[in-house]
């Protein structure tokens, strides 16, 4: 494993039985603790942005918008919040999902994202892939393109990727650290 990768999982803590019991939570508050480690993984997704083309990052509630927000600003590119539903003021574009552990709505302003953007959608974890999917499900519906998605953490045992391949369209599924 490459430096940056075990420095980043090693600012990540297990906690078992939350939010509810057989779920393994990956909590990502020691990295954003650590400057060196948060600034690693700013410039990561930045580059990664940068690299993939993307003109807009979207990032997903709320852990997708502490790692997405600086990676904007690093990356010379807009943000754009996708927030859980009933919290932007404006017209909104909305979809429904299932994620590890519920069921919730997300939402998009929908003069955000427009025809020729190219968007990377930004998160903590991928797990079975619900939140992603709706969120490439309303970059698509607002007339934008998929520049790729790129997530800290990917939980493989979930099979996310999977889940994501037809939302992608051939789009990149980026994960920095894979377990
Ligand atoms: O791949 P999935 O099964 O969809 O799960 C992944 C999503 O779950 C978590 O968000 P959560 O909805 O818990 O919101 P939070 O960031 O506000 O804690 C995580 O930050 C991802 O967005
Ligand atoms: N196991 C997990 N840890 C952290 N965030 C998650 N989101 C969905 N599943 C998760």
């Amino acid at each position: 494993m490459t430096d940056i990768k075990e420095l980043l999982l090693s600012r990540i803590r297990d906690v078992a039985d939350y939010p509810e019991p057989g779920v393994m939570f990956k909590d990502i508050t020691p990295l954003l603790a650590d400057p060196a480690a948060f600034t690693a993984l700013t410039d990561a997704l930045a580059e990664l942005t940068v690299r993939h083309g993307a003109t807009k990052i979207v990032g997903l509630e709320a852990r997708g918008f502490i790692l997405g927000a600086p990676a904007a600003v690093r990356a010379g590119v807009g943000f754009i919040p996708v927030r859980k539903a009933g919290k932007l003021p404006g017209a909104t574009l909305s979809q429904a999902y299932d994620l590890e552990y519920g069921s919730a709505e997300i939402e998009v302003h929908a003069e955000d994202l427009v025809v020729g953007d190219r968007v990377m959608v930004i998160d903590d974890v991928l797990a079975t892939g619900g939140t992603a999917e709706a969120s490439l499900q309303l970059i698509r519906r607002a007339g934008a393109d998929v520049a790729g998605v790129v997530v800290l953490m990917e939980l493989a045992f979930l099979a996310g990727r999977q889940r994501l391949e037809p939302a992608l369209g051939g789009a990149p599924l980026e994960a920095l650290i894979t377990v």
